[in-house]
Protein backbone atom coordinates (compact mmCIF):
# COMPACT_ATOMS: atom_id res chain seq x y z
CA UNK A 1 0.00 0.00 0.00
CA UNK A 2 2.62 2.61 1.21
CA UNK A 3 4.94 1.54 -2.02
CA UNK A 4 1.76 1.76 -3.85
CA UNK A 5 1.11 5.41 -2.58
CA UNK A 6 5.09 6.38 -3.08
CA UNK A 7 4.80 5.26 -6.51
CA UNK A 8 1.84 7.74 -7.50
CA UNK A 9 3.84 10.31 -5.56
CA UNK A 10 6.84 9.89 -7.63
CA UNK A 11 4.71 9.83 -11.02
CA UNK A 12 3.59 13.49 -9.84
CA UNK A 13 5.68 16.39 -11.56
CA UNK A 14 5.51 19.88 -11.26
CA UNK A 15 2.97 20.35 -14.13
CA UNK A 16 0.38 18.21 -12.25
CA UNK A 17 0.88 20.16 -9.39
CA UNK A 18 0.34 23.73 -11.21
CA UNK A 19 -2.30 21.83 -12.60
CA UNK A 20 -4.24 20.86 -9.22
CA UNK A 21 -3.58 24.50 -7.88
CA UNK A 22 -5.38 26.11 -10.92
CA UNK A 23 -8.51 23.99 -10.83
CA UNK A 24 -8.77 24.52 -6.77
CA UNK A 25 -8.33 28.54 -7.69
CA UNK A 26 -10.93 28.15 -10.02
CA UNK A 27 -13.53 25.94 -8.09
CA UNK A 28 -12.54 28.23 -4.80
CA UNK A 29 -12.97 31.12 -6.85
CA UNK A 30 -16.37 29.86 -8.14
CA UNK A 31 -17.77 28.92 -4.98
CA UNK A 32 -17.41 32.57 -3.43
CA UNK A 33 -18.60 34.00 -6.61
CA UNK A 34 -22.14 31.76 -6.52
CA UNK A 35 -21.83 31.84 -2.46
CA UNK A 36 -24.70 34.24 -2.11
CA UNK A 37 -26.79 33.55 -5.10
CA UNK A 38 -29.67 31.65 -5.80
CA UNK A 39 -27.07 30.17 -8.22
CA UNK A 40 -25.83 28.17 -5.13
CA UNK A 41 -29.72 26.69 -4.03
CA UNK A 42 -29.77 25.88 -7.92
CA UNK A 43 -26.39 23.76 -7.20
CA UNK A 44 -27.37 22.23 -4.41
CA UNK A 45 -30.59 20.44 -6.00
CA UNK A 46 -28.52 19.40 -8.84
CA UNK A 47 -26.06 17.75 -6.33
CA UNK A 48 -29.41 15.99 -4.92
CA UNK A 49 -30.28 14.72 -8.37
CA UNK A 50 -27.02 13.40 -8.94
CA UNK A 51 -26.98 11.39 -6.12
CA UNK A 52 -30.87 9.75 -6.58
CA UNK A 53 -29.44 9.05 -9.70
CA UNK A 54 -26.15 7.24 -8.28
CA UNK A 55 -27.67 5.26 -5.44
CA UNK A 56 -30.59 4.33 -7.97
CA UNK A 57 -28.14 2.68 -10.57
CA UNK A 58 -26.31 0.85 -7.57
CA UNK A 59 -29.10 -0.13 -6.18
CA UNK A 60 -30.32 -1.20 -9.61
CA UNK A 61 -33.77 0.57 -9.46
CA UNK A 62 -33.96 0.54 -13.08
CA UNK A 63 -37.26 2.72 -13.53
CA UNK A 64 -36.01 5.62 -11.18
CA UNK A 65 -32.43 5.07 -12.78
CA UNK A 66 -34.09 6.38 -16.18
CA UNK A 67 -36.51 8.75 -15.17
CA UNK A 68 -33.51 9.95 -13.07
CA UNK A 69 -30.89 10.35 -16.46
CA UNK A 70 -33.94 11.87 -18.45
CA UNK A 71 -34.42 14.42 -16.25
CA UNK A 72 -30.50 15.03 -15.96
CA UNK A 73 -30.51 15.60 -19.76
CA UNK A 74 -33.51 18.00 -19.35
CA UNK A 75 -31.70 19.98 -16.20
CA UNK A 76 -28.26 20.11 -18.51
CA UNK A 77 -30.00 21.85 -21.42
CA UNK A 78 -32.16 24.12 -18.81
CA UNK A 79 -29.02 25.44 -16.76
CA UNK A 80 -27.38 28.03 -19.47
CA UNK A 81 -31.14 29.50 -19.51
CA UNK A 82 -31.37 29.70 -15.95
CA UNK A 83 -28.00 30.52 -14.69
CA UNK A 84 -27.96 33.04 -18.02
CA UNK A 85 -26.96 36.16 -15.76
CA UNK A 86 -24.63 34.34 -13.74
CA UNK A 87 -22.88 32.89 -16.80
CA UNK A 88 -22.88 36.80 -17.86
CA UNK A 89 -20.66 37.99 -15.06
CA UNK A 90 -18.63 35.48 -15.30
CA UNK A 91 -17.70 36.40 -18.72
CA UNK A 92 -17.55 39.66 -17.80
CA UNK A 93 -15.15 39.21 -15.03
CA UNK A 94 -13.17 36.77 -17.66
CA UNK A 95 -13.29 39.41 -20.33
CA UNK A 96 -12.29 42.27 -17.93
CA UNK A 97 -9.41 39.61 -16.22
CA UNK A 98 -10.91 40.64 -12.91
CA UNK A 99 -12.09 36.41 -12.24
CA UNK A 100 -8.81 36.59 -9.54
CA UNK A 101 -8.67 39.99 -8.56
CA UNK A 102 -10.49 43.14 -7.70
CA UNK A 103 -11.40 45.89 -9.91
CA UNK A 104 -12.82 49.40 -8.86
CA UNK A 105 -12.20 49.62 -5.14
CA UNK A 106 -11.80 52.75 -3.44
CA UNK A 107 -8.69 53.44 -1.04
CA UNK A 108 -9.73 53.10 2.83
CA UNK A 109 -10.56 57.04 3.67
CA UNK A 110 -12.58 57.36 0.06
CA UNK A 111 -14.52 54.90 0.87
CA UNK A 112 -15.48 55.89 4.77
CA UNK A 113 -16.20 59.02 3.24
CA UNK A 114 -18.29 57.38 0.66
CA UNK A 115 -20.15 55.21 2.63
CA UNK A 116 -20.88 58.15 5.19
CA UNK A 117 -22.36 60.61 2.45
CA UNK A 118 -24.88 57.65 1.04
CA UNK A 119 -25.44 56.82 5.00
CA UNK A 120 -26.22 60.56 5.93
CA UNK A 121 -28.46 60.94 2.34
CA UNK A 122 -30.09 57.73 2.77
CA UNK A 123 -30.96 59.09 6.92
CA UNK A 124 -32.25 62.35 5.57
CA UNK A 125 -34.24 61.36 3.36
CA UNK A 126 -36.01 58.48 5.29
CA UNK A 127 -36.81 61.14 8.09
CA UNK A 128 -38.83 63.55 4.81
CA UNK A 129 -40.38 60.45 3.18
CA UNK A 130 -38.42 61.07 0.06
CA UNK A 131 -38.02 57.76 -2.07
CA UNK A 132 -34.74 56.87 -3.43
CA UNK A 133 -32.67 54.37 -5.23
CA UNK A 134 -29.11 54.44 -5.13
CA UNK A 135 -27.14 51.92 -6.95
CA UNK A 136 -23.40 51.44 -6.27
CA UNK A 137 -21.59 49.67 -8.85
CA UNK A 138 -18.75 47.08 -8.02
CA UNK A 139 -17.43 44.75 -10.59
CA UNK A 140 -20.02 44.19 -13.05
CA UNK A 141 -20.33 47.39 -15.41
CA UNK A 142 -23.78 49.51 -15.05
CA UNK A 143 -23.42 51.10 -18.29
CA UNK A 144 -26.61 49.59 -19.67
CA UNK A 145 -28.48 51.01 -16.92
CA UNK A 146 -26.81 53.85 -16.75
CA UNK A 147 -27.06 54.64 -20.47
CA UNK A 148 -31.18 54.75 -19.58
CA UNK A 149 -30.66 57.74 -17.87
CA UNK A 150 -29.20 61.11 -17.48
CA UNK A 151 -25.36 61.58 -17.36
CA UNK A 152 -23.65 63.47 -14.37
CA UNK A 153 -20.06 62.22 -13.59
CA UNK A 154 -20.25 64.15 -10.43
CA UNK A 155 -18.48 63.65 -7.29
CA UNK A 156 -20.83 62.31 -4.65
CA UNK A 157 -21.88 64.40 -1.54
CA UNK A 158 -24.45 63.83 0.81
CA UNK A 159 -26.26 66.87 -0.26
CA UNK A 160 -26.10 66.05 -3.69
CA UNK A 161 -27.40 62.53 -3.76
CA UNK A 162 -30.37 64.24 -1.28
CA UNK A 163 -30.60 66.71 -4.03
CA UNK A 164 -31.76 64.45 -6.72
CA UNK A 165 -34.30 62.88 -5.08
CA UNK A 166 -36.54 65.77 -4.22
CA UNK A 167 -39.95 64.64 -5.62
CA UNK A 168 -40.84 66.66 -8.83
CA UNK A 169 -36.89 67.88 -10.01
CA UNK A 170 -36.18 66.27 -12.84
CA UNK A 171 -33.93 63.60 -11.79
CA UNK A 172 -35.76 62.51 -8.89
CA UNK A 173 -37.53 59.27 -10.55
CA UNK A 174 -35.36 56.31 -11.15
CA UNK A 175 -32.58 55.11 -9.80
CA UNK A 176 -28.99 57.45 -9.37
CA UNK A 177 -25.97 54.93 -10.10
CA UNK A 178 -22.75 55.84 -8.49
CA UNK A 179 -19.31 54.12 -9.65
CA UNK A 180 -16.32 54.84 -7.45
CA UNK A 181 -17.14 57.87 -5.73
CA UNK A 182 -18.94 59.40 -8.78
CA UNK A 183 -22.81 59.63 -9.58
CA UNK A 184 -22.37 58.21 -13.19
CA UNK A 185 -26.14 59.17 -13.93
CA UNK A 186 -29.68 59.32 -12.33
CA UNK A 187 -32.95 58.83 -13.43
CA UNK A 188 -32.29 55.11 -14.45
CA UNK A 189 -34.13 52.51 -15.69
CA UNK A 190 -33.64 49.15 -13.83
CA UNK A 191 -34.67 45.40 -14.51
CA UNK A 192 -37.57 44.54 -12.22
CA UNK A 193 -37.55 41.23 -10.19
CA UNK A 194 -40.26 38.41 -11.15
CA UNK A 195 -39.94 36.85 -7.78
CA UNK A 196 -43.96 35.94 -6.75
CA UNK A 197 -43.02 35.35 -3.46
CA UNK A 198 -41.77 39.04 -2.47
CA UNK A 199 -43.61 41.09 0.31
CA UNK A 200 -46.67 42.67 -1.49
CA UNK A 201 -46.00 45.65 0.73
CA UNK A 202 -43.05 45.91 -1.65
CA UNK A 203 -43.50 47.99 -4.88
CA UNK A 204 -41.64 48.59 -8.09
CA UNK A 205 -39.35 50.55 -6.54
CA UNK A 206 -38.03 47.67 -4.51
CA UNK A 207 -38.53 45.16 -7.29
CA UNK A 208 -36.37 47.32 -9.09
CA UNK A 209 -33.45 46.94 -6.39
CA UNK A 210 -33.88 43.41 -6.18
CA UNK A 211 -34.29 42.61 -9.76
CA UNK A 212 -30.80 44.27 -10.41
CA UNK A 213 -28.81 42.72 -7.76
CA UNK A 214 -30.59 39.62 -9.30
CA UNK A 215 -28.45 40.04 -12.29
CA UNK A 216 -25.04 41.76 -11.31
CA UNK A 217 -23.08 42.12 -8.52
CA UNK A 218 -24.52 45.79 -7.70
CA UNK A 219 -25.82 46.88 -4.24
CA UNK A 220 -28.37 49.31 -4.07
CA UNK A 221 -29.95 50.89 -1.42
CA UNK A 222 -33.28 51.81 -1.08
CA UNK A 223 -35.59 54.37 0.77
CA UNK A 224 -39.15 53.71 0.76
CA UNK A 225 -41.66 56.98 -0.16
CA UNK A 226 -44.26 55.27 1.82
CA UNK A 227 -42.80 54.38 5.29
CA UNK A 228 -39.43 55.79 5.08
CA UNK A 229 -37.52 52.57 5.54
CA UNK A 230 -33.93 52.12 4.59
CA UNK A 231 -33.39 48.90 2.60
CA UNK A 232 -29.94 47.35 0.99
CA UNK A 233 -30.43 44.53 -1.87
CA UNK A 234 -27.57 42.53 -2.57
CA UNK A 235 -27.60 38.93 -4.61
CA UNK A 236 -31.35 39.42 -5.14
CA UNK A 237 -32.29 39.39 -1.49
CA UNK A 238 -33.38 42.78 0.34
CA UNK A 239 -32.58 43.21 4.05
CA UNK A 240 -34.80 46.22 5.55
CA UNK A 241 -35.28 48.39 8.95
CA UNK A 242 -31.49 49.82 8.69
CA UNK A 243 -30.31 52.80 10.85
CA UNK A 244 -27.49 54.59 9.32
CA UNK A 245 -25.55 52.83 11.41
CA UNK A 246 -26.79 49.58 10.20
CA UNK A 247 -26.71 50.52 6.88
CA UNK A 248 -22.69 51.43 6.71
CA UNK A 249 -21.90 48.50 8.36
CA UNK A 250 -23.68 46.40 5.73
CA UNK A 251 -21.88 48.12 2.82
CA UNK A 252 -18.37 48.68 4.44
CA UNK A 253 -17.96 44.92 4.15
CA UNK A 254 -18.71 45.03 0.73
CA UNK A 255 -16.81 47.89 -0.55
CA UNK A 256 -13.69 47.22 1.38
CA UNK A 257 -11.00 46.18 -0.67
CA UNK A 258 -11.32 41.99 -0.91
CA UNK A 259 -8.44 39.84 -0.08
CA UNK A 260 -7.27 37.13 -2.94
CA UNK A 261 -7.95 33.98 -3.03
CA UNK A 262 -4.40 33.16 -2.13
CA UNK A 263 -4.57 35.41 1.12
CA UNK A 264 -7.43 34.05 2.28
CA UNK A 265 -5.87 30.83 2.16
CA UNK A 266 -3.16 31.44 3.73
CA UNK A 267 -5.77 33.09 6.57
CA UNK A 268 -7.07 30.05 6.70
CA UNK A 269 -4.20 27.99 7.19
CA UNK A 270 -2.88 29.81 10.14
CA UNK A 271 -6.33 29.91 11.96
N1 LIG B 1 -37.78 49.85 -13.02
C1 LIG B 1 -37.50 50.90 -12.28
N2 LIG B 1 -36.26 51.43 -12.33
C2 LIG B 1 -35.95 52.49 -11.57
N3 LIG B 1 -36.80 53.09 -10.71
C3 LIG B 1 -38.05 52.61 -10.64
C4 LIG B 1 -38.46 51.50 -11.39
N4 LIG B 1 -39.74 51.21 -11.10
C5 LIG B 1 -40.12 52.14 -10.20
N5 LIG B 1 -39.11 52.97 -9.89
C6 LIG B 1 -39.12 54.09 -8.95
O1 LIG B 1 -40.03 53.75 -7.94
C7 LIG B 1 -41.09 54.71 -7.88
C8 LIG B 1 -42.39 54.02 -7.61
O2 LIG B 1 -42.29 53.36 -6.42
P1 LIG B 1 -43.49 52.45 -5.87
O3 LIG B 1 -44.28 53.28 -4.92
O4 LIG B 1 -44.18 51.75 -6.96
O5 LIG B 1 -42.60 51.37 -5.16
P2 LIG B 1 -42.44 50.96 -3.66
O6 LIG B 1 -41.47 49.81 -3.67
O7 LIG B 1 -43.79 50.77 -3.01
O8 LIG B 1 -41.68 52.19 -3.03
P3 LIG B 1 -42.13 53.18 -1.86
O9 LIG B 1 -42.08 52.35 -0.61
O10 LIG B 1 -41.08 54.21 -1.94
O11 LIG B 1 -43.52 53.68 -2.20
C9 LIG B 1 -41.09 55.35 -9.24
O12 LIG B 1 -41.58 56.67 -9.15
C10 LIG B 1 -39.64 55.32 -9.64
O13 LIG B 1 -38.94 56.45 -9.11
Amino acid sequence: MQAQIRGIISTINLLDFADIVIVALVLYKLYFMIKDTRALALLKGLIVLLVITGVSKWLGLNVIYWLMQKAMTVVLVALPVVFQPELRRALEHLGRGTLFGKSVFLNQEETESLLTNIATAAAALAKNKIGALIVLERETGLNDYSDSGIQIDGLVSSQFLINMFIPNTPLHDGAAIIRGNRVLAAGCLLPLTDDRNLNKELGTRHRAAIGLTEQTDAIVVVVSEETGIISVARSGRLVRYLDTDELIQTLRPLFTNRPSPLSDFFKWRKS
